[in-house]
């Protein structure tokens, strides 16, 4: 068998998900079946190099399934750095991971890209679509991978979802209901928290509108019956503000499948813990399709028959539980990461470009026809 292909990783920032993503990058690639690619870390950029050298010293202690790569030299080279333009401009780096709060992901991974790596950027990609367009182009002038970490568009629930709307078996898809909720106890948090500032992209749409609109784009915009993948249209939207600091408590939005004659309405809510049994509700002509709770990472879906209408004819339950030996489940795109800059593509197949535009004007739209202190706000697109 040949060698796998391995991906050099620089990692930027040191907070919550570049943690689990780093973790997930040691983790044997055979509890996923995977054998042709294999992932090391380079370097970690931090505004500060105690925080980057913690991050690695806290890795290297960490128990399985990642102590695995640790014992496999998985994180032998790396490098702690006092500033992200270190990892950009480190030679041993191929590509740049960026897990910082969502208003820097623009000036990070555009440094990024214009120091020549290639770069996969947490959700949501950009603050705003001006942004994004300015990213897009700076990689396809220098010909680099860009990618948006969806994570779970790269999960085994999600490519079991889409094979049975392929199969037909639901036919027509009619209605749609998506919700992220999550109680976080906001009045706990300081104002500077990411998830209440305004300036670091503060407010449930953003943090939390990746996952509603994740199953949006496979389930309906992906739709076999979809056939000329029109952008669907924001009919209606509406924000509730929290009061602390004027970001979005609530966000809803509904948009138009034209072509599928379906709607959808698509929620986000810090302040209330969402529906355990139904995350994502697809509701098409011979029975629904229902996504458990929680919709960015769900285990299980359910096919269930409507009343007294022919098509689907007994309740069935799919279980696509990523098992604790997988990590937390973020390894699946690092692999999807390191098959497209192996076989030199610039885009990944499975999380386009063009669809991560989309969702991303879906917020503009939400965030421009809301009342938050946000509203207004403009990205550094063009600085
Ligand atoms: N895919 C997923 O499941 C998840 C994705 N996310 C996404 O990841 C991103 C980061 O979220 P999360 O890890 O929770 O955030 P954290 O606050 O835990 O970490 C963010 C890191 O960014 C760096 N940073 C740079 N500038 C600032 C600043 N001005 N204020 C605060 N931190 C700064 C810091 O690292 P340093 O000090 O080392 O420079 C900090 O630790 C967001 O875009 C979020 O939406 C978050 C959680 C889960
Ligand atoms: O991506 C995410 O998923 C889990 C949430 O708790 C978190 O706020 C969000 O960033």
């Amino acid at each position: 068998m040949a060698a796998p292909y391995t991906l050099r990783w620089g990692i930027i920032s040191t907070g919550w998900i570049s943690t689990e993503f780093t973790e997930d990058l040691l983790v044997d690639p055979a509890t996923r079946n995977v054998n042709d690619v294999a992932h090391v870390v380079e370097a970690v950029g931090s505004r500060s190099l105690e925080s980057a050298q913690k991050f690695i010293d806290k890795l290297k202690a960490a128990p399985e399934p990642y102590a695995w790569g640790v014992a496999r030299g998985a994180l032998d080279k790396t490098k702690a750095r006092a500033s992200y333009q270190e990892v950009y401009d480190d030679p041993d780096v191929d590509v740049v991971y960026i897990g910082t709060p969502v208003t820097h992901h623009h000036k990070d991974a555009k440094a990024a890209l214009l120091a020549g790596k290639h770069v996969v950027c947490e959700k949501p990609f950009t603050f705003d679509l001006a942004e994004l367009d300015e990213l897009i182009a700076i990689a396809r002038e220098k010909k680099l991978f860009l990618m948006e970490a969806v994570w779970t568009r790269f999960h085994p629930i999600s490519y079991a979802v889409q094979d049975v709307l392929a199969s037909g078996v639901l036919g027509r898809p009619r209605r749609y209901a998506a919700d992220f909720s999550k109680d976080f106890k906001l009045e706990t948090k300081p104002i500077s928290h990411r998830l209440l500032a305004p300036e670091l992209g503060g407010g449930g749409l953003l943090d939390m509108g990746p996952y509603p609109s994740v199953w949006a784009m496979l389930t309906l915009h992906q739709h076999p019956l979809n056939t000329k993948r029109t952008p669907p249209k924001v009919v209606n939207t509406y924000q509730t503000i929290y009061s602390r600091t004027g970001v979005d408590a609530r966000s809803r939005w509904v948009l138009e499948f034209e072509e599928l004659g379906a709607e959808g309405i698509l929620m986000t809510d810090m302040l209330c813990q969402n529906f355990k049994e139904g995350a994502v509700v697809l509701q098409c002509e011979e029975g629904d399709l229902v996504i458990e709770s929680p919709p960015q990472k769900p285990g299980v879906f359910h096919i269930v028959p409507h009343e007294e209408v022919d098509g689907v004819k007994e309740r069935s339950t799919h279980d696509y539980t990523i098992p604790a030996a997988q990590g937390h489940g973020l390894a699946f795109e690092a692999d999807a990461v390191a098959r497209c800059i192996r076989d030199g593509q610039t885009e990944c197949p499975r999380m386009p470009l063009d669809e991560s535009r989309i969702v991303q004007s879906w917020f503009d739209a939400v965030r421009k026809n809301g009342r938050t202190v946000m509203r207004d706000m403009e990205g550094t697109a063009g600085k």
